[in-house]
């Protein structure tokens, strides 16, 4: 039986950075060739970045994802790696721009696609037939779908190639893959992290290589893109659905594995209408056997997969947009003292800034639990006291009640966008996901800022991460990053005396659990009732929710850690007249 040596290139992208991209890929080429790999892999839209969105609707950049795609394969040709035979996303459209501005046109010009390339030439491209219209995806929008079956002959095996979706769907594509008996399936991923789904993968990917009889090779791209991160965590199966392989989660990572593969049926040669069969290696030369990896232990706690993507998303979004450092306002409490230690483990130390910035109603514990936490750190913090600032302009529009517990708010907003203007740093709101389901935050006040870590993270959760985050601190026998204290006080704005957030909110147990009924899976109000909620509690948690809505559409944005985050997720009307 033939040995096909597969690397699968799990890479970083940075969208539209074609140059930085091409590099990065060039030098992949170069270190699986070294190990004498038949076939390198990248992930879905490597070349440029995913998800692209209505860039996939603009001619220009579709005709230079094609000129960089054509010039890539050149460059491998004049880097002495034109035999291996390499095979990458991109956005495959129209080859000349068309005389008029297809932009304006409704329907959508272009594909997602891989090609395959080798010798200096794209030989064939597969266009995607399986186009994610649900949850933030929107490929009908953007994409025209495929219909034709490739096979890449290579190293005298025969390899399907697929894309994301396409594993999602049964139907006729799998079968048709099927029916040729391929030895591997290959499919390229931009499949976004969420909690507990490579429970979800692996089972799926298991289930095809049964259906096809053939091997599955599962490669995901990484990195933070906006709200989305990529996982990675790519992985090999048998034919019985055995893990041969696997990478690490959230790093880039080459994994270089010797398949047994039955011999090529086609022999690189046309098998008929609605399959493309491309010739693409020559037979391999002699291998020395390589020891396939382990499969790398996973650390299945769910904690630290969220803790790394939260972290991973952050840092992908403050260096891919270029920002020097971090500020965010520290009261304290828990939420902020989370996202200070994200920011921390994201960017470092140096690059993180807190500001205290207590009012005639702060606790003392506000301002010593922040020093604790900055010095636990290593961060630096100022203090800006905000009595003065908000004093005159509470006294010229007589202002009392909420709005002048929102202006307060509002000053420490002020305060930290100023600073964000003079020193450059990227601001970072510290809303979790309860509340911003309920809207229990100030608009332009506590919610400014440039980017929202915990935005899809529940209170319950946040509690949890910041006591998973200080065990594994203890583990490694280092200093504990969040205090004990802010961990368990009780949850307060501090916007008046004695204010606690349960004078206005469901305890938090409670009204998380709500919020999952209600927004997760989506369950109408006497479902929630039925599973137990005390009525007039549901009633009101829901009215706050769907009146929030505004508020969340004006909101920054932050990874997505769940299987319904607010944003792409969850489209909803803001003017609506609920029955
Ligand atoms: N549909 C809609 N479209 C456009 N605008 C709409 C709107 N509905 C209300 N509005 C506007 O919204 C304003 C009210 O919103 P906003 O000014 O935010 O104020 P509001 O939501 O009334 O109050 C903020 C709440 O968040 C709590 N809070 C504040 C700060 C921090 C924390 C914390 O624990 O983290 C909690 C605070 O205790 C209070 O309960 C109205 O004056 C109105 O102008
Ligand atoms: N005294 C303060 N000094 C600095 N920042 C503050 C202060 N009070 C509030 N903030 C900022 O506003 C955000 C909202 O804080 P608030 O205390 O109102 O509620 P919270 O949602 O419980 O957050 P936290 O758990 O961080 O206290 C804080 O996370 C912090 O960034
Ligand atoms: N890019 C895609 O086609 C992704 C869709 C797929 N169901 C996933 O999230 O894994």
């Amino acid at each position: 039986m033939p040995i096909l040596r597969l690397a699968l290139a799990q890479t970083n992208p940075r969208l539209g950075d074609f140059s930085g991209n091409i590099s990065t890929i060039v030098g992949y080429v170069q270190r699986a060739a070294a190990k004498g790999a038949d076939l390198v892999a990248f992930g879905e839209m490597a070349l440029t970045g995913y998800p692209i969105e209505d860039l996939a609707t603009r001619p220009e950049f579709l005709h230079l994802a094609r000129t960089e795609l054509e010039g890539l394969a050149l460059r491998l040709l004049s880097a002495g790696l034109g035999s291996t035979t390499v095979v990458i996303g991109f956005p495959n459209g129209p080859i000349s721009l068309p005389a008029t501005n297809a932009a304006h046109s409704p329907t959508a010009i272009a594909h997602n696609a891989a090609a395959v390339i080798q010798d200096g030439r794209v030989l064939g491209i597969y266009n995607k037939h399986h186009l994610p219209n649900y949850s933030v995806f929107d490929e009908h929008r953007n994409f025209r779908p495929g219909d034709s079956v490739m096979i890449v002959h290579v190293a005298d095996c025969d390899v399907a190639i697929t894309i994301c979706e396409d594993i999602w769907r049964d139907g006729d594509l799998m079968t048709s893959i099927a029916d040729v008996h391929p030895g591997l399936l290959l499919v390229i991923n931009g499949s976004p992290f969420e909690r507990e789904k490579d429970e979800v993968r692996l089972p799926l990917v298991r289930r095809r290589a049964q259906q096809t009889g053939a091997h599955v090779a599962y490669l995901n791209l990484v990195g933070g893109q906006d709200d989305l991160v990529f996982d990675g965590d790519s992985f090999v199966v048998n034919a019985s659905g055995k893990l041969l392989a696997r990478s690490p989660q959230f790093v880039e990572d080459l994994l270089v594995v010797d398949l047994e593969l039955p011999a090529s049926r086609t022999n690189g040669a046309p098998i008929g209408a609605g399959f493309t069969v491309v010739q693409a290696g020559r037979p391999s030369p002699f291998h020395v056997a390589l020891r396939t990896p382990s499969p790398v232990e996973r650390n299945d706690d769910n904690r630290e997969q969220i803790w790394n993507a939260l972290v991973l998303g952050l840092r992908d979004y403050v260096e891919k947009n270029g920002f020097p450092s971090l500020i965010l306002g520290l009261s304290g409490g828990i939420d902020s003292a989370v996202c200070a230690a994200l920011a921390v483990d994201a960017v470092g130390a140096e690059r993180v800034f807190g500001v205290s910035m207590p009012s005639d109603y702060s606790s003392d514990h506000s301002r010593s639990d922040a020093e604790d936490l900055a010095e636990r750190l290593g961060i630096d913090l100022r203090s800006e006291v905000i009595s003065d600032l908000v004093a005159p302009i509470e006294a010229q529009l007589a202002l009392s009640e909420i709005a002048a517990e929102n202006l307060q708010a509002r000053i420490r907003g002020v305060i930290l966008m100023s600073l964000s203007n003079a020193e450059g740093h990227l601001v970072l709101t510290t809303g979790n996901k309860t509340e911003i389901a309920v809207g229990y935050s100030t608009i332009y006040g506590d919610s400014v800022g440039g980017f929202a870590p915990i935005r899809d993270v529940p209170k319950t959760l946040v509690w949890e991460l910041a006591r998973w985050r200080n065990e594994a601190a203890r583990r490694a026998n280092l200093r504990e990053p969040i205090p004990e204290a802010s961990i368990t006080k009780p949850p307060s704005a501090e916007l008046r005396p004695g204010q606690l957030d349960q004078d206005t909110l469901p305890e938090y147990d409670v009204l998380d659990a709500l919020l999952d009924a209600y927004i997760t899976k989506r369950m109408g109000r006497d479902e929630v009732v039925a599973l137990g909620f005390d009525a007039f509690t549901v009633d009101r948690v829901i009215a706050l929710v769907d009146r929030a809505e505004w508020k969340r559409r004006q909101g920054a944005i932050g990874p997505k850690i769940s299987e319904m985050a607010f944003g792409r997720d969850r489209r909803l009307p803001v003017t609506f007249v609920r029955s």
